[in-house]
């Protein structure tokens, strides 16, 4: 771990809960992540951004040890990466859903409990705090089949939550779903950032880049700005992320 990649708190070094030091992928002859670092620190609430294509699913899937880089080092609560006892620790959203289709979303929940280690009340409680997040609790006996694509992504977040894990990486969390449900699932974020979650997500959507605490802009490889979203509009005299993403990397972001 470098010098840099800790903070003092209270007089107490503390390392960053995800610590990227010099990430490389390539998919053939294709370089992905072209030397990336980066360090997220407890409570931090980092949102990803770029052009579909950039690298950002890639970049996530390298943190939850899901990918592996060909070279470079992640660690996430001190630990490197990948390790299978780290699946109790986050919780991961992917943008495409990973559920069990012929089983109820009740089975879904209790074949994830038993994974992160939940039984018993416990587990019957974080379920029913997990789905309540996500208006689903009427729909717990309903194969997944039978969900729409909005409510398989509910059921995906609900799934993510459901330890109340110390990390939550969330690939496009908020896709297809409705604006009053998008509110209600970024104000219980909040509150889950303010109890000390780190979480880490990629969005497209501005108003939701907005309400990070620092956000990393991914282009040809590249992390090309880390910064509030008040510093990087402030850097580029723009008065939206969206222009200002635009000033420092040369494109859009959709
Ligand atoms: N398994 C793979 N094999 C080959 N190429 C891949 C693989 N996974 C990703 N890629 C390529 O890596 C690049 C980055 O993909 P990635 O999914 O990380 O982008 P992204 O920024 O998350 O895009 P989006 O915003 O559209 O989700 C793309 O060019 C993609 O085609």
């Amino acid at each position: 771990m470098t010098a840099s990649s800790l903070i003092e708190t209270a007089g107490v070094r503390t390392p960053p809960v995800i610590d990227i030091v010099e990430i490389t992928r390539r998919f053939g002859n294709h370089t992905v992540l072209d030397g990336i670092s980066l360090n997220v620190e407890q409570g931090e609430l980092f949102g990803l951004l770029g052009p579909s294509g950039s690298g950002k699913t890639t970049l996530i899937k390298i943190m939850t040890g899901i990918d592996r880089a060909d070279s470079g080092t992640v660690r996430m609560l001190g630990e490197p990466m990948p390790q299978l006892r780290m699946l109790q620790r986050f919780g991961y959203m992917a943008q495409s859903d990973a559920l069990y289709s012929e089983l109820t979303a009740k089975q879904n929940l209790l074949f994830f409990a038993s994974l992160y280690g939940l039984s018993g009340a416990q587990r019957k409680k974080r379920i029913e705090a997990s789905m309540s997040v996500v208006d689903l609790l009427d729909h717990l006996d309903k194969p997944v089949s039978a969900y729409s694509g909005g409510m398989k992504r509910r059921l995906s977040l609900a799934i993510a939550l459901l330890h109340e894990p110390a990390v939550l990486v969330l690939d496009e969390p908020t896709v297809g779903i409705d604006p009053v449900l998008r509110q209600s699932i970024w104000a219980e974020l909040l509150e889950m950032r303010s109890r000390g979650t780190t979480i880490i997500l990629t969005t497209h959507v501005m108003d939701e880049a907005d309400k990070c605490d620092r956000l990393g802009l991914i282009r040809d490889g590249k992390l090309t700005a880390v910064d509030s979203p008040e510093a990087l509009k402030a850097r580029t005299g723009r008065s939206t992320i969206e222009d200002a993403f635009i000033v420092l990397g040369g494109g859009g972001l959709a």
